[in-house]
C-alpha cells in the first residue's frame, strides 16, 4: 500500500496545501482546547497546539498511520490573535492590524512512536483597512474561521502590502517545513509530488 498520513485538521486549507506535497492522506479532525497559558508566547503556543492535534490525530487513528497537525497565530505586540469569536472580535483585530506589521506564527508537528516539530515565522504588513472595508469583510464571511480575521489567499489578499517569510506558512501549512517533517521521519513523498 503506498504510503500515506494522518491529517489531524478540519481546515479546508491544510487539506489544499497538503495536496500540492501530493502524499497520501486521510482527514482526521481533532478538537483541541485552544489557549495560551499565561504568559506562554505565541511560538510556544502554537507548536504546543500543533503537538497536541498530531498526537490526538495518532491516537484517533489507532496509529495506523503518522498524524500531521498545525496550528497558525496572529501576533502583534506580543499579543496573540486566533479566530475571532464575534464580528465586534473581528473588526477589533482588523482595526489592530491596520497599517501595521504583524507576525503570523505556524506550528507544524508529525507524531508517530516519534514525534518532530517546526515553526514557520513571517512578517505581514497590512495596509490601512477602513471601517467601511472591515464592515464589507465581515460580511464576506471570510475571517471568521481565521487567525487575525483576515486570509492571504482570498479577497484579505488586497490588505497584504508586504510578506517577508512562507506564504504556505500564513495560509495555515508552511509546505517546506512538513516535508522537512516527512524526511525526518523517513515518509517517502516525493513520488508522487
Ligand atoms: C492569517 C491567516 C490564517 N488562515 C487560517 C489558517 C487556519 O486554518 C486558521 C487558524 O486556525 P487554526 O486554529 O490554526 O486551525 P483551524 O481551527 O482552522 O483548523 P484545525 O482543524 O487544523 O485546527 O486561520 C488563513 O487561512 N489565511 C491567513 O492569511
Amino acid at each position: 500500500m503506498e504510503p500515506y498520513i494522518i491529517l489531524a485538521s478540519g481546515s479546508p486549507r491544510r487539506r489544499e496545501l497538503l495536496e500540492r506535497i501530493g502524499i497520501g492522506y486521510h482527514t482526521l479532525p481533532v478538537a483541541v482546547d485552544e489557549t495560551p497559558e499565561p504568559g506562554e508566547g505565541a511560538e510556544m503556543f502554537v507548536l504546543r497546539m500543533a503537538l497536541e492535534k498530531a498526537r490526538r490525530g495518532y491516537a484517533a487513528a489507532e496509529q495506523q498511520a503518522p498524524a500531521l497537525g498545525a496550528d497558525t497565530a496572529v501576533v502583534l505586540d506580543g499579543e496573540i490573535f486566533g479566530k475571532p469569536g464575534s464580528e465586534a472580535e473581528a473588526h477589533g483585530m482588523l482595526e489592530r492590524l491596520s497599517a501595521q506589521t504583524h507576525r503570523v506564527v505556524t506550528g507544524v508537528a508529525l507524531v508517530d512512536d516519534r514525534e518532530a516539530t517546526r515553526l514557520s515565522v513571517s512578517e505581514v504588513t497590512l495596509r490601512e483597512i477602513t471601517a467601511e472595508e472591515r464592515a464589507r469583510y465581515w460580511a464576506s464571511g471570510e475571517p471568521v474561521d481565521k487567525a487575525g480575521a483576515y486570509a492571504i489567499q482570498g479577497r484579505g489578499g488586497v490588505f497584504v502590502e508586504h510578506l517577508e517569510g512562507s506564504y504556505t506558512g500564513v495560509m495555515g501549512l508552511p509546505l517546506y517545513e512538513t516535508t522537512l517533517l516527512l524526511d525526518k521521519l523517513e515518509i517517502p513523498w516525493r513520488e508522487r509530488w
